[in-house]
């Protein structure tokens, strides 16, 4: 059923100050002050402890997500007083540096002004550091699933390079103005050159990778309160670029070349050719990120974390939600116990929602 604003405040309110152990009486007293307001103004605005709760809790509600055990250590940059596309650049800028740590990656989200009848920021990127994808005459150069937010960034002006790892510049866009371009700083974007601990050829495939993932184009839900920009990220886990960014046909799709460098006859499947270029590809990464001392996690170690988080949810009373589909690591999943038990997909708020894209 259908919740209004209010409704869902106060199930938000209560729920995050219950969890905070503050008294029945704190409650009552936010949940007046909040209806005052949304009779005010019709909206009202979460203080800066409910807003870093509420985030925290959103990731504790992330049925897709394997790395929620660390859900109540994570950094909130409150940047809801920030009004300008150039400012905006600018906290995320600091927010990359803060996240990245020379390496020792801390899982950090900054949160912009939410959706109000006065404005509406969107970030254009999927994620704020990613590749350019290019088609071209002679085929595609570059990650295939950026072509169309490449093509829409060189039509806003960006200058294309054509190269297979050209990081695309940030589009950010308030209410119904232009979007803005900017460029990110060098020093702001870590890469992890790809090399294999025992094929010495494995460095001239000159595959590389980012070595923060932060997600931009998602929406941050929290009491009835939609915050349309809300970039968050954590650390990688090892097959997300070694299974899917670097394996996927549709993708840079490289099993092929890693199974004919490693001599494997790639004719028939029965040799299990993709496999064992895919173990290798996997090795690889994690043995890189680990050598330049960038956090990463393997797909085992992952779901061992996830394991413990489901031990902690149940000690403190709550049921863990999931998406199977989503939590099993594309590699060796039935290695880990994720397969073999079933998950309820049930959605709770506060959580992370996709939003419709901001240009068509
Ligand atoms: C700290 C390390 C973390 C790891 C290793 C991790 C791992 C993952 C992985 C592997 C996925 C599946 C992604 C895919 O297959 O495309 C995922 C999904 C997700 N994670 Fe996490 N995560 C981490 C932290 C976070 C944080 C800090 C947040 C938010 C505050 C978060 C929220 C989510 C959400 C919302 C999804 C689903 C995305 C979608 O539906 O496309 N995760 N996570
Ligand atoms: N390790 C991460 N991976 C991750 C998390 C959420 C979403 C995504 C991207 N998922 C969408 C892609 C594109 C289609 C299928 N996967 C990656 C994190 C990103 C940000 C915080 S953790």
């Amino acid at each position: 059923m259908e919740m209004n604003l209010l409704q869902e405040a106060t199930e938000f309110i209560t729920s995050c100050y219950q969890e905070l152990h503050k008294t029945q009486s704190e409650i009552d007293d936010r949940i007046s002050d909040i209806a005052q307001q949304i009779q005010l103004d019709g909206t009202y605005s979460h203080l800066a402890f409910e807003i870093d709760y509420g985030a925290k809790v959103a990731w504790r509600n992330s049925n897709r997500c394997i790395g929620r055990l660390f859900w109540d250590q994570m950094h909130t940059f409150d940047q809801r007083h920030l009004e300008t596309e150039e400012e905006i650049f600018m906290a995320i800028v600091e927010h990359m540096k803060y996240a990245t740590n020379q390496g020792r990656i801390r899982p950090t989200i900054s949160i912009f002004p939410p959706k109000s009848h006065k404005h509406h920021v969107r970030i254009w990127n999927h994620q704020l550091i990613r590749y350019a994808g290019y088609q071209t005459e002679n085929g595609i150069i570059g990650d295939p699933s950026s072509i169309e937010f490449t093509e829409k960034c060189i039509e806003l002006g960006w200058e294309p390079q054509y190269g297979r790892f050209d990081i695309l510049p940030i589009v950010i866009q308030i209410n119904d103005n232009l979007p803005k371009l900017f460029e990110l700083p060098k020093s702001s974007t870590l890469e992890v050159e790809i090399r294999h601990p025992e094929f010495e050829w494995f460095q001239d495939l000159e595959l590389k990778w980012y070595g923060v993932p932060l997600i931009s184009d998602m929406a941050l839900e929290i009491g009835g309160l939609r915050y349309t920009a809300a970039p968050f990220n954590g650390w990688y886990m090892g097959t997300e670029i070694g299974a899917r960014n670097l394996a996927d046909e549709e993708r840079y799709n490289m099993l092929p070349k890693i199974a004919s460098c490693m001599g494997i006859d790639t004719k028939s499947s029965i040799s299990l050719w993709k496999d064992k270029a895919l173990v290798e590809l996997n090795i690889a990464v994690l043995h890189s990120f680990r050598e330049d001392g960038v956090s990463i996690v393997d797909h085992h170690t992952a779901a061992q974390q996830f394991k413990k988080f489901e031990e902690k949810e149940s000690e403190s009373g709550r049921n863990v939600t999931g998406n199977w589909a989503w939590l099993i690591p594309p590699m060796s999943p039935a290695t880990t116990h994720i397969f073999h038990k079933p998950y309820k997909n049930d959605i709770v708020k506060p959580n992370y929602f996709y939003q419709a894209k901001p240009y068509s």
